[in-house]
């Protein structure tokens, strides 16, 4: 069995307004697939579909199949708990609970009924290269930390529950360009283990980060292929004139 992320004929509305029109994507396994395209084409509605994240939009209505490990996680009975363990989520904002560094990442662990102890809290901010900078601060309010320390903490907190897949909503665009080398970098070491897809507007992120890369215009894939292929050779004029700053 594969895990897989894949979406089959996808549809999104809020009310009348059709937002996603008949997604068929699939993201390889352990590596990081980059969305992009203009303002308002369904990026983040894409990304947020793959945890869930529409079910406490009361005029949302999905159609179609998103499926990891071959489950389908729209079918009836199944636990959003569990979803948003195997998908987890980093936010354009790093949104730290409002508690001390340890328990930012012991939260998930124990909601989740896994072993939330010192040493699996000291991996998670280990991997996330967090852990020289924070062990003698493991009590303090996360919210002092700064604004990239923050978004890796956050990262932390997804990757101690051991998930399959990473989404990143534009993870650097409140952060300044050494802190978001680090996450990049950072980026590049978790595909080792994790499939990871990123909405980014930055195109030197996407081309520095990605080794898949999907086009989006108006609620529709438009292109996708190998980040090379996209930026070197698109297919489409639209392609074409989004990767080259011509709209946005
Ligand atoms: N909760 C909602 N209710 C109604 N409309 C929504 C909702 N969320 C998103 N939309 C609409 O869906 C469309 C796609 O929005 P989305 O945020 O997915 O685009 P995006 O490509 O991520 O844009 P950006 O790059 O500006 O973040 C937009 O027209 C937006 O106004």
């Amino acid at each position: 069995m594969t895990n897989n992320l894949y979406t089959k004929d996808l549809n999104i509305w809020f009310g009348s307004k059709h937002v996603l029109k008949g997604i068929d994507i699939e993201f390889p396994e352990k590596k990081v697939t980059a969305l992009i395209g203009p303002s308002g084409c369904g990026k983040s509605t894409l990304l947020r579909s793959f945890n869930r994240m529409h079910d406490l939009v009361p005029d949302a209505r999905i159609e179609g199949t998103v499926s990891i490990d071959g489950q389908n996680i729209y079918e009836k009975g199944i636990s959003v708990t569990d979803i948003r363990k195997r998908i987890g989520m980093v936010f354009q904002k790093a949104n730290p609970f409002p508690k001390s560094i340890q328990e930012n990442i012991a939260y998930g662990l124990k909601l989740n009924n896994l072993d939330a102890s010192p040493a699996v809290i000291q991996k998670a901010l280990e991997e996330v290269y967090l852990w020289d900078e924070v062990k003698d601060d493991l009590k303090k309010p996360a919210t002092r930390l700064s604004g990239g320390q923050q978004q890796r903490l956050c990262i932390a907190r997804a990757v101690a529950l051991r998930p399959d897949v990473i989404l990143m909503d534009e993870p650097c665009s409140a952060l300044d360009p050494v802190s978001t080398l680090k996450i990049e970098e950072l980026i590049h070491q978790l595909k080792e283990q994790y499939t990871i897809v990123i909405v980014t507007h930055n195109m030197q992120q996407a081309q520095r980060v990605a080794d898949k890369t999907i086009f989006m215009y108006l609620g529709e894939v438009k292109e996708e292929g190998a980040t090379y292929d996209i930026f070197n050779n698109p297919q489409h004029e639209i392609t074409k004139n989004y990767i080259s700053g011509h709209f946005g």
